[in-house]
């Protein structure tokens, strides 16, 4: 068994590091030297996760939680705690703060030592200590839940040393904030057991887990993991379509296409086992429990006895015209009724992928292979359907297709590669988005600060970051304050107090989790911001609900726009 302080020691160390060559050696000696049950574990730990995003355990506990619970674990009172968080602006430093005053005050009243009951032997936790207490913590949702989760909390800050509970109090909150992301963790692994780095990633690709990826490297190397496939109820990450600027382009770069509506919805996959529907969500989430209609369409018109489908779910107005893209958002939050929801937001699910069919992956074949198999094992009926496609390289018919996706009120067209695979989390060029000029940006919000006077307690404006994918790290590009209703302001309020990590005066810090869709006039070049980018006159468009923060734009993309704004 390792202790979670030789964890906590690993993560210290490579807090010093910037070189990401040096940090995969640390995490390749850490994966080697522990065993295979606490692999899968420290796989997930490293990158800030408890759980992989599509497992049914979710840990769900925000900062406010967090707060209560080094309150009781340490005996200062909240507004100690909070004040701390400001001070120190991490939520890690307010941990150790929080427990070194603890000590302190320990030795001075021995009496308070019963209230600790828990810690009086002051054992050292290993990490699957850790791990058995997250997953305690994960099986209470709903009312009463707070009580069960905050015991937990209080036995693991209770018997970790300060220096330990910097980063359980991190991984708390599932925002480790180490640098280490999935490139390095996929590298590591490679060098641990001596698997090609490639094999890793195609490991990855189909079992979208990299804890399970690591034991079969341990236990069967390139064999093993060449065994690994994808399964029903474990979703894979979803390709992605590049911008192109014209149609011309499109067919210069794929000649033949095969043209489709690009509906303006949410990206749904959905595993089908019997009567067994899961619904996972662009960000990987669970998300069947909002979809009921969804689950019952596939149940009645999907004929396969498995199979992985993927499709646009649309919000439809009594007629069938898809309704605002915020409308389809609503259907996914839990905060609704959903029975209401489902009455008052009817959806069509528009089927455009296959992945999976009873029993054969499909991932392989080309898109007009799986097309068939698609077209085949579906009953279109209002609820759910497979759109039309169409092959050509004429760059009159994709007009007059794309002229036709427009006036029915959708996104625009895609324009796919008949011949690709599916590619799982790519953005290539075998898919291609043509929509009118995009001019807004999805970007992460990492910071805010509370408003004046009558909006004190409100939050009034969000920096945004955009995404850097070789090392992971969100860099700042502006603000914005404008583009919100009052009700979205104290809607995006109760949001972000749950992901509060920082706070300085008016200024919070947020945990990087939720994406603004964000239109602006021109990207600037600025020594203000880290990304070395400003957004002229910035307002919110969308909260991106679908989107993880891993998906924003990344700063290549900026350049990019900087770029070509001046021709
Ligand atoms: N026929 C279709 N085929 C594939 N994707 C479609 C189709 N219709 C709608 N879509 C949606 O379009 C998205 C493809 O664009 P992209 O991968 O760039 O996603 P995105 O970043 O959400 O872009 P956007 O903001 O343009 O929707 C898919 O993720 C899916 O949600």
């Amino acid at each position: 068994m390792t202790d979670f302080k030789e964890f906590a020691d690993v993560c210290k160390q490579i807090e010093h590091i910037s070189s990401s060559l040096e940090m995969t050696d640390v995490v390749s000696d850490m994966l080697k030297s522990i065993s295979t049950e606490e692999l899968p574990v420290v796989t997930h730990f490293v990158m800030g996760d408890v759980f992989p995003a599509w497992s049914v355990e979710q840990l769900g506990v925000g900062t406010s939680l967090l707060y209560s619970a080094l309150s009781e674990s340490s005996g200062l009172s909240l507004k100690e705690i909070e004040d701390l968080v400001r001070s120190t602006g991490d939520i890690g430093e307010t941990a150790v703060a929080a427990l070194g005053k603890k000590k302190k005050n320990k030795k001075k009243n021995q009496a308070s030592l019963s209230f600790f009951s828990e810690d009086a032997a002051s054992v050292s936790i290993s990490i699957m200590d850790v791990f058995e207490r997250f997953l305690d913590i994960s099986r209470y949702s709903g009312a009463g839940s707070q009580s069960s989760k905050m015991r937990n909390l209080q036995f693991l800050f209770n018997s970790s040393s300060s220096e330990e509970a910097r980063y359980l109090a991190r991984l708390t909150i599932e925002d480790l904030r180490i640098g280490v992301g999935e490139g390095i963790v996929r590298d590591a692994i490679s060098k641990a057991f001596d698997v090609p780095a490639g094999d890793i990633e195609r490991g990855f690709m189909l079992t979208n887990d990299l804890g399970l990826v690591a034991v079969a490297a341990k236990e069967g190397g390139i064999e093993e993991i060449s065994k690994l496939r994808m399964e029903l109820d474990r979703p894979i990450k979803m390709m992605l379509a590049q911008v192109t600027p014209s149609i011309e382009a499109a067919i210069k770069d794929l000649g033949m296409l095969a043209v489709e509506w690009k509906f303006d919805g949410a990206r749904v996959q959905i595993h089908k086992k019997g009567d067994s529907i899961n619904i996972f969500s662009r960000r990987l989430e669970n998300v069947t429990l909002s979809l009921p209609d969804i689950v019952e369409a596939v149940k009645l018109h999907v004929k396969a006895d498995s199979a992985i489908l993927e499709g646009e779910a649309v919000a439809v107005d009594e007629n069938g015209a898809p309704r605002a893209f915020q409308d389809i958002l609503k259907r996914f939050r839990r905060k609704y009724d959903v029975e209401t929801m489902v009455r008052e937001i009817p959806l069509t699910l528009n089927l455009f992928d296959i992945l999976y069919l009873n029993g054969d992956v499909l991932m392989d074949q080309s898109l007009l292979r799986r097309r068939e198999q698609l077209v085949a094992c579906v009953e279109n009926c209002d609820s759910i359907k497979v759109d039309e496609q169409v092959l050509t390289d004429d760059v009159n018919v994709v007009n007059d297709i794309y002229a036709a996706a427009l006036n029915g009120g959708h996104e625009g067209v895609m324009l796919k590669n008949p011949e690709a695979s599916y590619s799982p989390g790519k953005r290539g060029k075998n898919w291609l988005k043509k929509k009118p000029i995009m001019e807004t940006l999805d970007l992460v919000v990492i910071a805010a600060e509370w408003g004046y006077g009558k909006r004190a307690n409100l939050i009034g404006s969000y920096a945004l970051a955009c995404f850097d994918p070789e090392d992971g790290k969100f860099l700042p590009i502006g603000k914005v304050a404008t583009g919100f209703s009052d009700e979205q302001l104290a809607e995006l309020t109760e949001v972000f107090s749950e992901l509060i990590i920082g706070e300085s005066g008016r200024e919070i810090e947020l945990k990087p989790d939720v994406v603004f869709e964000i239109a602006f006039e021109e990207i600037q070049k600025s020594t203000n911001y880290g990304s070395g980018y400003a957004l002229r006159f910035p307002r919110l468009v969308n909260v991106r609900e679908d989107k993880s923060p891993e998906e924003a734009e990344t700063i290549d993309r900026i350049e990019s726009i900087y770029l070509s704004q001046r021709g």
